[in-house]
């Protein structure tokens, strides 16, 4: 898989070199690729030098803040976007990222991050590559405000990797984790058995694996049910 992150701030996905994705890179699983979205505004729409390499403007209609230009970003997209990639666009106006939409895109040739910032992208960019045939989806992480979408794109990359085959040692670790079989994950512990006066469950030291799948898996409707109900399938 193929990952293009578009930002103004290239210099923050550096991380991407030292983090558990730098393996992947290595093992030739993922290449990343980093663009400044500023090397695409050194020319204005009318094709004279734009020394500021603007970006942004003001939006149309009045409001406050300012909007990421299309022409900036078709320039930069259409260098980068390959025919079978999906254009994500961080967005606190997107569809929840979910576990599920992470196991989807892992299956995806490439990733074309586009992470805006100020008052977002303007809304014709999604328009023109759906309209061409890809794939764009407006992702949101939750409902909270970020200053822009690297966060967000940073996040999901992790989420994505992690999930293409052969990118984590223990294939067996991903099914259990929370969210991977629609609930939240069991309590854990390891040694000492007794720390600051606190006990492992004496079910875990049992030895008895069918009861220590059992309790685990009530654990996992417990938590479930008192921290995100929302996830529980309906009653019936
Ligand atoms: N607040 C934001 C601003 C810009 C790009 C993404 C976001 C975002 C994504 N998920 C929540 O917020």
């Amino acid at each position: 898989m193929r990952i293009d992150l578009i930002t103004i701030f290239p210099e923050f996905f550096s991380v991407l070199d030292v983090s558990l994705l730098g393996k992947a890179r290595q093992a030739e699983l993922v290449q990343t690729r980093v663009h400044d979205l500023r090397d695409y505004a050194a020319f204005k729409a009318d094709g004279s030098p734009d020394v500021h390499r603007t970006v942004d403007d003001a939006p149309f209609g009045g409001g406050a803040g300012m909007v990421m230009k299309p022409d900036v970003w078709g320039k930069a997209i259409d260098d980068v976007l390959e025919p079978g990639g999906v254009l994500v666009i961080p967005s606190p106006a997107g569809t929840l990222f979910t576990q599920a939409l992470a196991a989807d895109l892992a299956t995806a040739p490439q990733l074309v991050f586009a992470c805006g910032r100020y008052e977002g992208i303007d809304a014709r960019v999604a328009e023109h590559y759906a309209a061409a045939g890809h794939r764009v989806l407006e992702v949101s992480l939750g409902d909270y405000v970020l200053n822009g979408g690297e966060v967000a794109a940073f996040a999901m990359t992790e989420a994505v990797t992690r999930l293409i085959p052969g990118f984590m040692g223990n294939a067996q670790s991903i099914v259990e984790e929370s969210h991977a079989d629609g609930l939240l994950e069991y309590p854990s512990y390891t040694r000492p058995a007794t720390w600051r006066g606190h006990d492992v469950p004496d079910i875990l030291l049992s030895g008895h694996h069918a009861r220590i799948e059992e309790w685990r898996h009530e654990q996992q409707l417990q938590r479930t049910r008192t921290r995100r109900p929302d996830l529980l399938p309906p009653e019936g």
